[in-house]
């Protein structure tokens, strides 16, 4: 046997096994040697080792014997480690994968490869999180088991994931690291129950170095992958492996999920990716300009416009990162400058759906309860300081975040004439610069209003 046959013998697999299988499982596979009988084929991880030699050994073996009817045997292993770990690898007369401790790393999902912490901003609201996972990603002894990250949707919990994934498989090349989402663990838990494999299923679970579980809140209220998930979990724990779970909410408020499983799950570090503020969506809007200039060389975006973004859309960043796309395709199309007009023409649809319905009636009763007065005693005619900062700061929000004119505002205040209303918007202004509980006030209720 040499490589060359080898590649025709894998044409002959092709016909058999079709492109699909062959693509994923048989095109992986290099022919290494041929000794004593046990031809040694090289293989990208240990997970596609098993599979292989699971489902597709007795084909292989077969068109083997007719180039040279004294190999007997099959092996697959990962290269670089194959000879320091020979047990690690997979031969056929093993039907039960060998893996105590598999070297390679293995992800069943694929990993994006633009998530990585380079092209992750960093803000006040995410700051904790991305730390956490730096921490995790530098691969050292356990600390905190689980990490779990959770936030609401598209604000960045599996671009963290697959930055820990893609640092430990650089600074860790031996590590087996395992990333899925939780629908995929149930979907692998399925088909092993169905073709009673259950054996492999905890094998390969079970001799990972790190297990990355993403959108956890899927197996609530499926009885057996939670019981499995359980199970898997304090296996990894008790053999001080890590493990990271990302969800849409706190494990507590997870409905249909056991309470040992909350609990289990409440045991490490749990940190939540906060809504994104302004500055954090500016940020990460000029980093998204920066990758977009790639593609679109030449194309400059007018001052002011990511500004106007970052204020307008307050949703979530793949709604902002989609909006970016959408008005470099388009001014590239149409050969228009990203200005401010070529803004509101395009993106009119998204801009109309995250337009802010924020109503002073709103403002004025939050930040009545924020400084704990009553909304009768902002409103009215008190001159008291304990109540005029209030009103100022709700006379601030109420032009910042809604429509309305200073004599419209002014209106709403008991009445007051429109220089009032002028003069408290600049007092804030000012001590928003001066005055740090002033500024952690304003975003405080900002965030709330904008909720
Ligand atoms: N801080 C950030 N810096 C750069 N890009 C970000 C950041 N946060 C989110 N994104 C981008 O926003 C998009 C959505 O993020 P991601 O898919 O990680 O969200 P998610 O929290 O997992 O959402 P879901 O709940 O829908 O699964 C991705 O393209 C991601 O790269």
């Amino acid at each position: 046997m040499t490589k060359e046959k080898w590649g025709q013998l894998r044409q002959r697999l092709l016909k058999t096994v079709g492109q699909n299988n062959y693509t994923n499982w048989i095109e992986p596979i290099e022919f290494r040697a041929n000794e004593e009988g046990i031809a040694t084929f090289d293989v990208p991880t240990n997970f596609l080792g098993n599979y292989v030699n699971q489902n597709f050994a007795d084909l292989i073996l077969h068109e083997l014997k007719s180039e040279d009817p004294n190999i007997r045997r099959l092996h697959f292993a990962v290269p670089a480690l194959a000879a320091a770990h020979r047990t690690n690898a997979v031969t056929t007369d093993k039907p039960v994968p060998t893996t105590p401790k598999t070297s390679g790393s293995m992800a069943t999902a694929p990993l994006d490869r633009r998530f990585t912490f380079d092209t992750f901003v960093v803000g006040k609201p995410n700051e904790l999180a991305h730390a956490a996972a730096r921490r995790v990603a530098e691969g050292g002894p356990v600390t905190f088991n689980p990490l779990f990250l959770y936030g609401g949707v598209g604000l960045g919990k599996t671009h963290l994931m697959h930055a820990i994934a893609h640092e430990l498989r650089q600074r860790k090349p031996g590590m087996n690291v395992l990333y899925l989402s939780a629908e995929q663990f149930m979907y692998r838990f399925v088909q092993a129950l169905r073709d009673r494999k259950m054996m492999d299923f905890k094998e390969i679970f079970r001799s990972v170095d790190v297990l990355m579980v993403d959108d956890v809140q899927f197996i609530a209220g499926k009885g057996s992958t939670q019981e499995e998930f359980f199970h898997t979990f304090n296996a990894l724990v008790d053999q001080n492996k890590q493990i990271i779970i990302s969800a849409d909410r706190a494990p507590g408020e997870i409905k249909d999920l056991e309470d040992r499983v909350k609990s289990r799950l409440q045991c490490g570090l749990v940190v939540d990716l906060h809504p994104t503020d302004y500055e954090l969506r500016l940020g990460i809007l000029q980093s998204k300009v920066e990758q977009q200039r790639l593609n679109y060389p030449g194309l400059e975006v007018e001052a002011g416009v990511l500004e106007f973004l970052a204020h307008r859309i307050s949703t979530n960043v793949r709604v902002l990162e989609g909006a970016l796309t959408r008005l470099f395709a388009f001014a590239s199309l149409v050969g228009r400058e990203i200005n401010m007009d070529l803004t509101q023409d395009c993106l009119s649809d998204v801009l109309r759906a995250s337009e802010r319905k924020i109503t002073v009636e709103e403002i004025q009763r939050k930040v009545s309860d924020h400084y704990n007065i009553r909304l009768s005693d902002m409103i009215g005619p008190k001159r008291l300081r304990s109540y005029a900062r209030p009103r100022q700061v709700a006379m601030y929000l109420c032009k910042k975040l809604t429509s309305r004119s200073l004599p419209e505002i002014g209106r709403r205040f008991g009445g007051r004439d429109h220089t009032t209303v002028m003069h408290g918007v600049k007092r804030i202004e000012e001590l928003k610069i001066q005055d740090g509980q002033i500024a952690e006030d304003l975003e405080l209720l900002r965030r709330a209003l904008e909720e």
